[in-house]
């Protein structure tokens, strides 16, 4: 292990207050996510889960406390942070112009996937867009928009994988391939950072959650979270 380089591995908060100017959202938040473990965020409407993931991503200042990634403050301009941590954008981010496999090929080649064409087929099957891989974005249903977002995220290496509510207009075989995909990526050492309302994601994939709820960030295990989520 080279100096410096921290064991524990890849996002760390500490003491973290979250919210906007003259606003606390939610505190304080301390979480740990090693290499390869998964971590559902949950709460109600409104609880902050939006807010943590601007803030994780540095496009939001903490109110109090620190958000590093891999030893080193949040910057998602470093090209450190954009080679390695994996977002799943929203839905804005289309090209209108780009079909969805020109996107997922654009997505490969500027990660540099060496196998790139491979990539997007394997991407194709997976997500089951035999039918629609050469439709422009506005020919697509709102579920299919949503996994092009996500095979876009997934299509790349990374060794950290941030997805907001990735369940969403989803039918449950997709959700569960999905979710069995992201237990197979934290296998070979990449962590996920989730925010769901699903307990399926949290039990099929998950090894921690953390609860916002009544102010404060509460971590449990997934089963509880599940029945938190199921009450
Ligand atoms: N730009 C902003 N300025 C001030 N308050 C904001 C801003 N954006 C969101 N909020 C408030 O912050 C709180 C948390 O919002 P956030 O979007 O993080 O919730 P969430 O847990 O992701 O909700 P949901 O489950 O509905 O997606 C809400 O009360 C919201 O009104």
């Amino acid at each position: 292990m080279q100096m410096g380089q921290r064991a524990k591995g890849q996002l760390e908060v500490h003491s973290l207050t979250i919210g906007y100017p003259n606003r606390v959202i939610c505190r304080p938040i301390n979480l740990q996510l090693a290499r390869g473990t998964g971590l559902g965020i949950i709460g109600a409407n409104g609880s902050g889960k939006s807010t943590l993931v601007r803030t994780i991503l540095g496009h939001l200042p903490p109110i109090e406390g620190t958000v590093e990634f891999q030893g080193l403050p949040v910057d998602d301009s470093s090209a450190h942070f954009r080679r390695t941590v994996a977002v799943q954008v929203t839905d804005g981010a289309f090209f209108e112009e780009l079909t969805v496999r020109e996107h997922l090929e654009m997505v490969a080649r500027g990660h540099g996937v060496a196998e790139w064409g491979q990539a997007v087929q394997n991407e194709l099957d997976f997500f089951e867009f035999s039918t629609v891989s050469d439709h422009l974005p506005n020919e697509l249903s709102s579920g299919q928009r949503r996994k092009v977002l996500l095979a876009a995220c997934l299509i790349r290496p990374a060794e950290l994988v941030i997805l907001d509510e990735p369940e969403q207009r989803l039918d449950l075989r997709i959700r569960n391939k999905l979710y069995q995909r992201l237990a197979a990526i934290r296998a070979n050492g990449t962590s996920v950072f989730a925010v769901t309302h699903d307990p399926l994601m949290l039990r099929s994939c998950m090894e921690q959650v953390l609860l916002l709820d009544e102010d404060e960030g509460q971590l449990l295990d997934p089963d509880s979270g599940a029945q938190w989520l199921e009450r």
